[in-house]
């Protein structure tokens, strides 16, 4: 693994100064156009040469009819072409001096024989000139940091932390909007289809030097370079944690991925030594790995497992405990100190034990961000999770309280949960400890979605969150083990 991210063979592909496309037409069905369309639209500035037998223009730009008479030599090649072509086109474009691709088009190795043999030819091409290039097979990479988006699908989302490598293109892609919905969104998103130049491990390294990536996501189906995978991520989880889903340890999902990417898959077991080697925490579903990225990547890490839980109601709260106690966590007794003063904000149909239970006290309004932070000081805890839900009676509070009209409280009351949100946000990501939010409202109640605004992991269900928390205690350990 070389030093600088600059060296590395995706650092053009992934930042490229100026790019050539195939593929593109003026026909909006085109995938190559679906793609020109997506650099554009996330506000790429560098020069863009559409490359085409016949059109003079391509989407508003000028057309070359070979890649050999372009004014200059581009740092990247797009080729959203039909495969047998796509040999020549790479030889076309290593003639020309151009370093890095994108070989999105499919129909190679993962079909077969005839497939196989194309790539072989495209490999050599790209050897001849000493070229690199992501795919094929591929959706495409995003880096929206760089306001670049080679997919066929617009990115939406705002530029995020999350660096991701995925076997599966559509993980992607349709993770634009799944991130989105929580604010949340990839730092740089890498599709690597067939993997035949630059691969799974090539990805890690690039993201684990990635200044704007704080937690790598892997959706794998197979390591081609085991040994090199493992000692990859061992360097880099002491510094940043990398989180995986694998699928292929059963026989159906192994036939599927091989059919996908013409991997080949290796049992479930075989994967968990790997992973447990590597540092790196395997999740077990998109979900539970964007849910693990988003603890790791907005809160503290936990110095142990001792969780305090915070919750306004029975149930919520007991879900809590026993999915805290099924991801290795514990729940200890708070504090006497601790007790005293939560004292002003618990009334007596409340409980102090773990889970805290607040009910629906309206004792004083700023509880919101007071108890977690009287909880969070405890020294019998390490992390804290709240149930997140904001009375329905706040407008009726809100009204006795100051003595307003029910329509101006209405008002007042909205003003209170925005500020309250975003404080409580604030908190959230300042603490010295973890401190996760958990709620079974929906990203529709103005509450959460002011909390998602302003960067709160606030996880859909305590099990998510108690997962996630397990996830992050998991990576302490790792991280503590590899730094030695
Ligand atoms: C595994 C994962 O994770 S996701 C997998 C992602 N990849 C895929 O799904 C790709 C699957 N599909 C393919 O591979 C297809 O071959 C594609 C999408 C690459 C190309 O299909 P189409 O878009 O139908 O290609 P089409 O034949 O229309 O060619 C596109 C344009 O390139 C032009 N073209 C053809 N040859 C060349 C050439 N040598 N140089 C430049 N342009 C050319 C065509 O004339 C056409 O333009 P036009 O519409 O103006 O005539």
């Amino acid at each position: 693994m070389t030093d600088r991210i600059e060296d590395s063979p995706l650092y053009r592909i992934a930042n490229p100064r100026s790019i050539a496309i195939f593929g593109a037409s003026n026909k909006f069905t085109a995938m190559g156009t679906g793609i020109l369309s997506s650099i554009k639209q996330m506000g790429y500035d560098g020069p863009i040469y559409p490359v085409h037998p016949r059109e003079e223009t391509v989407q508003g730009h000028k057309a070359y009819s070979s890649v050999l008479d372009l004014p200059e030599t581009p740092d990247l090649a797009i080729i959203v072409l039909p495969t047998p072509v796509v040999p020549e086109v790479m030889e076309a474009c290593g003639q020309k001096g151009i370093g890095h691709a994108i070989v999105v088009s499919g129909g190679f190795r993962e079909v077969g024989p005839e497939g196989a043999a194309l790539e072989k030819q495209l490999n050599e091409a790209a050897a001849r000139h000493n070229m690199r290039f992501l795919g094929p097979n591929c959706i495409g990479a995003v880096n929206t940091h760089f306001k670049f988006n080679a997919t066929f699908l617009p990115c939406d989302h705002p530029p995020g932390f999350i660096g991701m490598a995925s076997q599966s293109g559509s993980f992607i892609t349709q993770m634009f909007d799944y991130l989105g919905r929580y604010n949340l969104g990839f730092s740089t998103g890498f599709s690597v289809g067939n993997e035949a130049s630059v691969d799974i491990v090539d990805c890690l390294e690039y993201l684990a030097k990635c200044p704007d990536t704080r937690v790598i996501a892997l959706y794998i189906e197979s390591i081609r370079r085991g040994r090199e995978f493992i000692d990859a991520a061992r360097k880099i989880v002491p510094h940043k944690p990398v989180v995986a889903y694998y699928v292929g340890g059963t026989e159906a999902g192994g036939r599927a991925g091989l059919s996908h990417t013409g991997a080949l898959a290796g049992a479930d077991r075989v994967y968990d030594g790997v992973f447990r080697q590597s540092g790196v925490i395997r999740a077990h579903s998109i979900e539970e790995m964007f849910d693990i990225c988003w603890c790791l990547g907005t809160t503290a890490l936990p110095r142990g497992n001792r969780v305090v839980i915070q919750t306004h109601s029975g149930g919520p709260g007991a879900v809590a405990a026993d999915a805290c106690a099924r991801n290795g966590l514990e729940l200890p007794s708070i504090e006497d100190q601790t007790r005293e003063k939560l004292a002003e904000y618990i009334p007596s149909t409340g409980s102090m034990n773990n889970p805290v239970d607040l009910t629906f006290t309206k004792r004083n309004l700023d509880y919101f961000v007071d108890i977690p932070n009287v909880l969070l000081q405890d020294n019998n805890v390490d992390a804290l999770m709240v149930y997140m839900m904001m009375p329905r009676r706040m407008v009726l509070m809100v009204a006795e309280t100051t003595g307003v009209s029910m329509e101006e409280a209405k008002t007042l009351a909205a003003q209170f949960i925005s500020d309250q949100s975003r404080q409580l946000a604030d908190s959230m990501r300042n603490a010295k400890k973890p401190w996760i939010g958990y709620s079974y409202y929906s990203a529709e109640s103005d509450f959460i979605q002011k909390l998602y605004e302003a960067g709160a992991p606030v996880l859909p269900g305590p099990n998510r969150a108690a997962r996630a928390l397990g996830a992050m205690h998991e990576y302490g350990q790792l991280r503590e083990k590899l730094s030695k």
